[in-house]
């Protein structure tokens, strides 16, 4: 049974699913604070929520058992994603589901602007009647500038097109193939401030958006510009902003978000000039219902082991590459952890090869799955695919990623090599048809062995007796050998023996069999 909590509002037909599913216990705990979080979570194995609740460090600290943090919406600002990537917590959102109610908030701000509706509105209920204060401007033929064409900005310039607007817009992955399609005029950041009448962001808050709107931005502009905000409060400078009315440049501002939610003595929600909503963006019961059944359908597949769509702390992988990858991910994960038992020292450089039909596609998934094994072998089972990069990150270890054009006897094949400040030692495996995973090279012999069971790696000198000596020793234990391959490199020199064994053999076992006088090195491998 998998624990879910719920700490934010959440469409009750959306969050069906999971109350309706048998292997999911669903808790609702509405408005709890960091402290009180910090005291439950550590019994959920999944957290949902929305805008409100700040999914910190701290919380995340203390989430012994998370896998994984589902947000009902777009943004995770309010979730700490480094914190939740290095615990190899998923983080997944549902980015689709609001984008048409933020895009109609968002013209609905726009027009709202345009003719005081909501000043002309107040002013009418308290009794005035009063024409002249609210005479507007007229949306066609005047430029709309939008920062941000994805989602929500694309909605907004198609529903501008339909007001006959022009629509002048910036966004670095812009290609010009879309913005024509969307009859859009595509222009750097500059050209966009200085061309709009109206300016409306619609990027995330990030490193490089925050404040992306500032004094020198408001200098750029015509005067009389109106400014609107239904992404995320920062974006635009507020100081800024309130300035920029106050000295008459813009004319208007439609805010719906804040750089703190609720604001508190925040100027610019007192100027007439200035119209605002409480975040509202993605509040219809469309939206709400389709972002709480998108996060609830990758909330259960996540705990359920099945592949899922929409991490934030993972690329995103289409499903045909993702088909093509996934048969390889337990061989990749074996061949890590193969080559970290062998390997003397920390590694230092990790290469991946990967040649045959597997250079055709993306293949980052199964480098994950290879540290993976690898780093698990040093760091235990909290490593996982969402962590392993970072954590190789962390220690410096330097990862490669290669392809290569050389044929071999294998429709695929995948080498590992890792190096320590030591040795540099290496694996190669494959996937056959009809047989699945196999090893079949190991630090340049040739072996194939299913990675599976019990198995005891020996590096010996190929003498007459060695096996023999090899056999007594584990009979002695009552230890069975299942399978046993022999591979030398010359005549005498350097060999390899790979045993699989029906049961574990003890340190004690293992230390025997090191003492022997041929043998240069005893591992047995834990899959
Ligand atoms: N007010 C509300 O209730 C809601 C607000 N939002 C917010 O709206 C924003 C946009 O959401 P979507 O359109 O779904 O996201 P999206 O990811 O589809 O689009 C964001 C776009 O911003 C662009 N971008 C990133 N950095 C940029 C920069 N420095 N300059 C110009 N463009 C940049 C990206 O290339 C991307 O095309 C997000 O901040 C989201 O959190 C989303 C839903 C509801
Ligand atoms: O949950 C909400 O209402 C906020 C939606 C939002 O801001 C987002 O999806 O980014």
């Amino acid at each position: 049974m998998y624990r879910v909590l719920i700490t934010d509002p959440l469409s009750d037909q959306g969050i069906k699913p999971l109350i309706e599913a048998d292997d999911i216990e669903v808790d609702q705990r509405l408005g709890l604070t960091e402290a009180e979080l910090i005291r439950i979570i550590p019994e959920y194995d999944a957290l949902l929520v929305r805008s409100q609740t700040k999914v910190t460090a701290a919380v995340i600290e203390a989430a012994d058992k998370l896998k994984v943090i589902g947000r009902a919406g777009v943004g995770v600002d309010n979730i700490d994603l480094l914190a939740a990537t290095r615990k190899g917590i998923v983080v997944v959102n549902a980015p689709d589901g609001n984008t048409i109610s933020t895009a109609e908030h968002t013209f609905a701000m726009l027009m709202a602007l345009a003719r005081h509706i909501p000043q002309a509105c107040a002013a009418l209920k308290a009794g005035t009647w009063d024409r002249k204060a609210y005479v507007g401007v007229e949306l066609a033929g005047k430029t709309l500038g939008i920062v941000g064409l994805g989602r929500i900005g694309s909605e907004v310039a198609k529903r501008a097109k339909a007001f006959h607007m022009r629509v002048v817009a910036y966004d670095p992955y812009l290609t010009e193939e879309r913005a024509a399609k969307l009859g859009v005029e595509m222009a750097d950041l500059d050209t966009v401030i200085a061309q709009a009448d109206f300016l409306t962001v619609h990027t995330p808050l990030t490193k490089e958006t925050r404040h992306l709107i500032g004094r020198e931005a408001f200098r750029k502009m015509k005067d009389g510009v109106r400014i609107l905000n239904c992404a995320r409060g920062g974006i635009i400078d507020e100081a800024a902003l309130y300035e920029a009315i106050q000295a008459g440049k813009v004319a208007g501002a439609a805010l719906d978000v804040f750089e703190e939610e609720p604001p508190k003595n925040n100027p610019l929600v007192d100027l007439p000039q200035v119209i605002v909503t409480p975040h509202l963006g993605a509040s219809t019961v469309e939206a709400q219902e389709n972002v709480a059944l998108d996060v609830c359908a990758e909330v259960l597949h996540i705990l359920r082991g099945e592949p899922f769509k929409n991490a934030v702390n993972l690329p995103s992988i289409p499903e045909h590459v993702m088909k093509k990858v996934e048969p390889y991910y337990g061989l990749c994960e074996k061949l890590g952890r193969l080559v970290a038992h062998t390997l003397v020292g920390a590694p230092r450089a990790i290469t991946v090869t990967y040649s045959g039909e597997l250079t055709e596609t993306d293949t980052s998934f199964l480098t994950r799955s290879i540290l993976k094994g690898v780093l698990s072998y040093h760091l235990g089972p909290s490593v996982n695919f969402i962590n392993a990069p970072h954590l190789a990150k962390e220690r410096a270890i330097r990862v490669t990623e290669q392809k290569s054009n050389e044929t071999s006897a294998f429709t695929n094949l995948i080498t590992l090599e890792i190096a320590s400040a030591q040795e540099t030692r290496r694996a190669s495996g494959t996937l056959l048809n009809g047989f699945g995973p196999r090893i079949v090279k190991i630090d340049g012999y040739a072996v194939d062995v299913a990675p599976e069971g019990h198995l005891i790696l020996i590096r010996h000198f190929d003498r007459p007796g060695v096996i023999g000596r090899v056999g007594t020793i584990l009979g002695q234990h009552g230890i069975n050998i299942a399978t046993m391959q022999v591979s030398r490199r010359d005549v005498g020199g350097h060999a390899m023996m790979i045993l699989t064994v029906d049961k574990p053999a003890s340190p004690d076992v293992l230390d025997t069999l090191g003492e022997l006088a041929e043998i240069r090195s005893v591992t047995e491998i834990e899959w």
